[in-house]
């Protein structure tokens, strides 16, 4: 006997370039694997997930966030990016402990499970407490220990030797639901020399790089004044691209710019709403996404967001490249659709974000007995324009149930907001004594 079945629902596979849709169909799971997707018949298994008036569809992949910024959701608002890290969020972040990494971790991925996401990738400090809390949450991530030298030798020292520690540490553990990965954090905070290096101890250890890429213009004249060119033709210069980079943001592209990305197959990660708080631009989707690169969606930390729901990122990322290209069919919802499932799995390089034979047992399931969610034409579009993140009734990581029916089962949620905000407080009594 199988292991579970989601019955009664709508699915949507979200498998490239074969989507289908059942209107009653089932999934059925073993060992965390999806063994069969169908429409329903009878069948038997040890759990049976009833899923009338749901939408049953890969968990959502955020692929770039700082999760224990929750700590920090509405510290410091309405700010350029510049003075908003070095005067606000570094010297808040120079006080972080180990439990406050934890707890506030723990926050993030109860919003994230909340809110239909399945997987997430981060990149922070005290990184051994993230990992520890998506251990306890049941969630799936890709962890990288964020490293900033500004050119000095002995922390790049210091920094590469952490950044491999982490690796060495949490690569494939947690049931392999922890991916590890290295996190140079820009090319204006971090060398050239030691993203190079950082970037040959990834290939040596068979691990991806996530990077902050042309956020802001400020960047990209930094960069001009300090290599004569930007950051892309810099990395591309070191050899740094290929298959195995995220590159969150990418806001200041050229088109020369956007066809090495696409030719190296670099992953792109685009963060919409941060990228409008923090006033940095608008990255050009459309062209990057029709020049053939992966792009794929996150939300960037709670501070400058300030929640993790990628329900209101997929709608927000529809809407800007419309209104920016003066092009209503710009970015259609199947399309950012994908860059919150598919994409981002492929970023990542885990084998999820569509409903398949094979694939990993991640899945949601979203209620559409809602009056937002009526009448009922298409599910990509009410998805992507009308729902939102509290709209998830279940999800599932490696097939296990995290929430069910609206139902945390996999932590005491209050006893995490609790937590949380105890941490929260006792930190910023800290920040300014
Ligand atoms: O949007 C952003 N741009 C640049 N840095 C950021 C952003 N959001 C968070 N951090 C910072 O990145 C470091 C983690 O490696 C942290 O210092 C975090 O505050
Ligand atoms: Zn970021």
């Amino acid at each position: 006997m199988a292991d579970m079945i989601i019955t009664n629902g709508h699915i949507l596979t979200m498998e490239p370039g074969k989507e289908r849709e059942f209107s009653k169909g089932m999934v059925v799971i073993d060992e965390g694997i999806i063994t069969e997707v169908r429409e329903k018949t009878q069948e038997t298994a040890d759990i049976i997930v009833d899923a009338q008036g749901g939408i049953v569809m890969p968990g959502l992949v955020n692929t770039h966030t700082h999760a224990a910024m929750t700590l920090f959701r509405g510290y410091a608002d309405d700010l350029p990016l510049s003075q908003w890290l070095q005067q606000h969020i570094w010297p808040a972040e120079a006080k972080l402990t180990d439990n406050d990494i934890y707890n506030g971790t723990l926050l993030a991925c109860l919003e994230m499970i909340k809110s239909g996401t399945t997987c997430f990738n981060d990149m922070y400090f005290h990184m051994d407490e993230t990992a520890k809390a998506v251990e306890k949450a049941g969630i799936r991530a890709a962890l990288s220990y964020g490293m900033i030298e500004f050119g000095n030798k002995d922390k790049a020292d210091a920094e590469l030797k952490e950044g491999s520690r982490f690796v060495q540490r949490w690569h494939g553990k947690a049931d392999g639901r922890i991916t590890a990965m290295y996190g140079p954090h820009a090319p204006n905070t971090c060398s050239r020399e030691f993203l190079q290096r950082v970037k040959d101890k990834a290939r040596e250890d068979g691990v991806k790089v996530h990077i902050h890429v042309l956020e802001t213009e400020t960047e990209l004249k930094e960069m001009k004044e300090k290599y004569g060119m930007c950051s892309i033709h810099m990395l591309n210069n070191i050899d740094f691209f290929d298959s195995d980079v995220i590159a969150a943001h990418c806001v200041w592209l050229s088109d020369g710019d956007i066809k090495i990305l696409a030719e190296k197959g670099v992953n792109i990660s685009h963060n919409p709403v941060s990228n409008m708080k923090l006033a940095s631009g608008i990255a050009p989707v459309e062209k990057l996404l029709k020049s053939g690169a992966n792009v794929c969606l996150g939300t960037d930390g709670c501070a400058s967001n300030n929640n993790l729901d990628m329900f209101e990122e997929m709608k927000i990322a529809a809407l800007l490249q419309k209104v920016s290209t003066m092009d209503p069919t710009a970015l259609p919802a199947k399309e950012v659709l994908k860059m919150a499932t598919v994409n981002g799995a492929k970023a990542l390089g885990i084998n999820a974000g569509m409903i398949r034979k094979g694939a990993l047992a991640d899945i949601i399931i979203v209620d559409r007995n809602k009056a937002h969610m009526r009448p009922f034409y298409d599910a990509a579009s009410h998805l992507v324009y009308s729902a939102n993140g509290q709209d998830v009734m279940t999800s599932i990581v490696n097939g296990k149930l995290l929430m069910q029916d609206y139902e945390v089962l996999c932590m005491d949620e209050m006893k995490i907001i609790e937590q949380a905000s105890v941490a929260a407080e006792d930190l910023i009594q800290r920040v300014n004594e």
